[in-house]
């Protein structure tokens, strides 16, 4: 399998804080990888080193070949970036500004297709200005995907959106990754994660504290489960390695329908919140 960004042994101290302190990293190429981590974990400073917006202290980068601390124009048009929303362009339209930084990527995708992309085309000739948050957000992710990038770096991508335009932003990086791209994204969202990484990457003060596939991560598939019930007015639970033998006794017990059964494993969030817990 290629290899699109590979780690070794980063290092970022920005005077006494360690914001990053040894983090190794193989993304694949074609490979949807989401890193994770609480506020100030050092997502952002590890993104940024691998985009070439920030420079590094120790550690190997390599990323679709090139090292970012010493970028080319070549290597630069490969990438995409999705960047907390720009607001520099705020009073030209939709389509003017995709168009606009469609004329940096001669080998680009057509900018009114990459609008309907985004779900964009009723309001293509909308002032950026006058377009709601999630909205903006959307043409942040045109711009990111104009040049057709062999590589897409999403920053917390979807902060801000409601309920049915993350669904449709989900579709649309699924789309993008069914195509070939590789997306390198952080969130907040653990369901997120789960909806659209292959991979995932928990990172912690500085460090990975846990990476693996996000059914699994942790230890998640193999975890206890939790059977609860209702009985007497009460909710009850118990905690188990063979929830089938234990929903059988149930039903014996009850002679029939459990009241309320439930049969849960630890969700990706349980797994996250116990790992970040855990200083590495
Ligand atoms: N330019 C800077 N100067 C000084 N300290 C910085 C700078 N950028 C980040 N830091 C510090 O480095 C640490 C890691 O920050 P970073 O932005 O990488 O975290 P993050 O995981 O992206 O957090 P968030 O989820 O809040 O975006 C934090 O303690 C932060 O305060």
């Amino acid at each position: 399998m290629d290899t699109a960004v590979r780690v070794r042994g980063l290092t970022k101290r920005y005077g006494d804080v360690q914001a990053v302190g040894g983090i190794d990293l193989d993304i694949h190429a074609g490979e949807v990888f989401a890193i994770l981590g609480p506020n100030g974990a050092g997502k952002s400073t590890t993104v940024e080193i691998m985009e070439g917006h920030r420079t590094r202290d120790a550690g190997e980068v390599s990323v679709l070949g090139v090292d970012p601390g010493k970028p080319t124009r070549a290597w630069r048009s490969r990438i995409g970036i999705v960047l907390q929303t720009a607001n520099d362009v705020a009073e030209a339209t939709v389509r003017e500004t995709v168009r606009h930084f469609a004329g940096y990527y001669p080998g680009g995708k057509d900018p009114d297709e990459v609008i309907e992309q985004v779900g964009l085309t009723a309001k293509a000739d909308q002032r950026i200005r006058k377009l709601s948050g999630g909205q903006r957000r959307r043409v942040d992710v045109a711009l990111g995907v104009i040049g057709d990038p062999e590589l897409l770096f999403l920053d917390e991508p979807t902060t801000g959106f409601d309920p049915e335009a993350r669904r449709q932003f989900w579709e649309l990086i699924g789309g993008l990754a069914r195509g070939g791209t590789t997306i390198v994204l952080t969130t907040h969202y653990l369901d997120e994660a789960e909806a659209l990484a292959d991979r995932v990457a928990v990172v912690s003060g500085g460090r990975i504290v846990a990476e693996g596939e996000p059914e699994t991560l942790g230890g998640r598939a193999t975890a206890k489960a939790l059977v609860s019930w209702s009985e007497a007015g009460e909710r009850r639970s118990l905690e188990t390695d063979t929830p089938t033998r234990t929903v059988l006794e149930l039903t014996a017990h009850f002679d029939g329908e459990v009241p309320e059964l439930a049969v849960t494993r630890p969700t990706l969030e349980d797994v996250y919140l116990r790992l970040i817990e855990t200083p590495a």
